[in-house]
């Protein structure tokens, strides 16, 4: 029987790439990872369980956005990857009209499971719940289904709470966690979410993509 979300792949999906890559020292998006970019290897792996483009919450000055709708933070000052969720809150309030809920990901996770959204939708039983990844014992909010319904409750918040902690956040609504494994691979088991911050990150995951390739 179908939970609250009837079609999963009907939930529009939004890449977050609006954070300052400071650890990394340059734009992630066009971190090479193997032979791609992982602007193009997460936009492609998210795109291709949704029925709608995918749309992309960066800069408004990003001139390289390989073909994807760009939709820049509809408020101003950088304030974290909540403030990319608000803008996909709006966003698809106005171009998604029937949707109860969007997706998020990051730009710098690029091994995350492909039945990311169909997983996180199963939990949902309304359309004020919030439902996140976690892994390993951690949670991973900006892997996440949003409803549309919160943009002003989340809108105020920012304006207000001046830490922005995403876990303040969610402890104001009903937040469903979906716990994923780690991903077995010759050099051990690996973190689905693993993150890229820093250049010795973008190695490690070097590393990992190579035993990924391998164990296919
Ligand atoms: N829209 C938006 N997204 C953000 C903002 N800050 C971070 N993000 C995104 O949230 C995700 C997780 O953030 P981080 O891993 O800290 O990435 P970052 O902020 O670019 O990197 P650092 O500057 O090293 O912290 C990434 O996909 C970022 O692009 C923001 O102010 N606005
Ligand atoms: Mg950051």
């Amino acid at each position: 029987m179908p939970g609250f979300i009837a079609d999963p792949t009907e939930i529009p999906p939004f890449l977050l790439a609006g954070g300052r890559s400071s650890r990394m020292g340059a734009n992630k998006a066009f971190a090479l990872l193997g032979h791609e970019r992982l602007l193009t290897r997460i936009a492609t792996r998210i795109g291709q369980q949704q029925t709608i483009p995918v749309a992309l919450n960066a800069d408004a000055d990003w001139l390289d956005t390989e073909g994807l709708r760009l939709v820049p933070d509809t408020i101003t000052g950088k304030l974290g990857p909540l403030a990319g969720v608000l803008t996909a809150m709006r966003h698809a309030a106005v171009h998604c009209p029937h949707a109860s809920h969007l997706v998020t990901v990051p730009i710098d996770s690029p091994f995350f499971p492909i039945d990311l959204v169909a997983r996180l939708a199963e939990p949902i039983e309304g359309r004020d719940d919030i439902a996140i990844a976690a892994s390993l014992g951690r949670d991973h909010p900006v892997f996440g289904l949003w409803p549309v319904s919160l943009a002003d409750d989340l809108e105020a918040w920012l304006l207000a709470d001046e830490k922005r902690r995403v876990r303040d956040f969610l402890a104001r609504h009903l937040v469903r966690t979906v716990d994923f494994p780690a991903i077995e691979t010759m050099i051990g088991p690996l973190d689905p979410f693993f993150n890229i911050n820093t250049p010795d990150d973008l190695l490690d995951a070097g590393r990992w993509l190579a035993a990924l390739e391998s164990n296919q």
